[in-house]
C-alpha cells in the first residue's frame, strides 16, 4: 500500500530522519508518535506529495506520491468549528463526496445516499442536521473522518485527531478509525502525541525524536532503552493497567496543544 525507501527528510541542516525503509499493509494501523518538532506532520506532508524527499522513494498503492491523490483521505489537525458555521453535519460530509463520480447535479439521490452511508458509517446519523459549530469536539471529529472517507480511499491520514478530545470521546474516535483499518482493510497513518487512546488498536508505530526514528510494534517501541536511545538520555517507559507512562523525556510534549485547543 505504502512504500518508503531509504528514505530521508532535512530542513538546511536539520535532519529529521534518514534511512528510512517502510512498508505499511493495507488494513494496518500504523501511528506517528514523538515529541513537538520531531517532523511527525512532515511526515503526512511528504505522504501527500506536499513534500519532497531529500533521498530515497515513496510509493503508494504501487505510484509514485502525488498532490491531490484520490487514494488518500486526509483529517487535518483542526480546530472546533466557530458556533456560527453555517453548514449541518450532513453538509461537512458532502463536500468530500465526489460530486463527478456520484452524478452529483447537486442534491441527486445518489449523492444523498452517499452522505447518509458515511454519517452513518461513523455513527452521526442522529445529527446530520445539526450546525458543526454546535457540535462537541468528538462529533465535530467523525463528520471530519466521514468527509475524509467519502472518496473511499485505500489510506486514511489523520494529523492528532484525538486533540482536544475527552477520553471517552478519544476512545471512540480510535475505535472507529482502527474499525477502518481492521475491518475495512483501509490503511491508517495516524498522528498522534499519546500512544494510551489507541494503544488497543495500533499495529504499529513510527516514533521520531531527535533526528532518528524506531519502527515496530508498542512493545518493541515503547520501551526504556529504545527511547532513552533517541532521546539521547535516560527515559523510564513504565507500564500500568494496560497504559504506558513515560518519564523524562527531554521536551515534555504530551499536552503542548491543548490549552490552545478549543475543548469538545
Ligand atoms: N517547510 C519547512 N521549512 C523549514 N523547517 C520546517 C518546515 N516545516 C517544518 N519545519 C521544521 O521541522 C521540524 C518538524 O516539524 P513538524 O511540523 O513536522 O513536527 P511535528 O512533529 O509535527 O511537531 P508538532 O508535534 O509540534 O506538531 C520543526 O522544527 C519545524 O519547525
Amino acid at each position: 500500500m505504502l512504500e518508503l525507501r531509504n528514505a530521508s527528510l532535512s530542513y538546511g541542516d536539520r535532519s529529521l530522519w534518514s534511512g528510512l525503509d517502510l512498508e505499511i499493509q493495507p488494513g494496518e494501523f500504523f501511528a506517528v508518535l514523538g515529541p513537538n518538532g520531531s517532523g511527525k506532520t512532515s511526515f503526512l506532508k511528504v505522504l501527500l506529495g506536499l513534500q519532497h524527499l531529500n533521498t530515497g522513494s515513496l510509493k503508494i498503492a504501487g505510484k509514485p506520491a502525488r498532490r491531490g491523490n484520490r487514494a488518500i483521505g486526509y483529517v487535518p489537525q483542526q480546530k472546533g468549528f466557530d458556533p456560527q458555521t453555517p453548514l449541518r453535519a450532513r453538509d461537512l460530509v458532502g463536500l468530500g463526496v465526489d460530486g463527478n463520480r456520484w452524478g452529483i447535479r447537486v442534491r441527486s439521490a445518489a449523492y444523498r445516499q452517499r452522505v447518509d452511508d458515511l454519517l452513518a458509517q461513523v455513527g452521526a446519523t442522529d445529527y446530520a442536521n445539526v450546525p458543526v459549530g454546535l457540535l462537541s469536539g468528538g462529533e465535530q471529529q467523525r463528520l471530519r473522518i466521514a468527509q475524509a472517507l467519502a472518496t473511499s480511499p485505500e489510506l486514511l491520514l489523520c494529523d492528532e485527531p484525538l486533540l482536544s478530545l475527552d477520553l471517552q470521546h478519544q476512545k471512540a474516535v480510535s475505535s472507529l478509525v482502527a474499525e477502518q483499518a481492521h475491518q475495512r482493510g483501509t490503511a491508517v497513518v495516524f498522528v498522534t502525541h499519546e500512544i494510551n487512546p489507541i494503544i488497543d488498536h495500533v499495529d504499529r508505530v513510527l516514533y521520531l525524536a531527535g533526528g532518528q526514528f524506531r519502527v515496530g510494534s508498542v512493545d518493541e517501541v515503547m520501551t526504556s532503552e529504545v527511547l532513552s536511545e533517541l532521546y539521547g538520555t535516560a527515559v523510564d517507559v513504565f507500564r500500568s493497567n494496560g497504559r504506558i507512562v513515560v518519564v523524562g523525556q527531554p521536551d515534555a510534549t504530551t499536552h503542548h496543544h491543548h490549552t490552545e485547543e478549543v475543548s469538545g
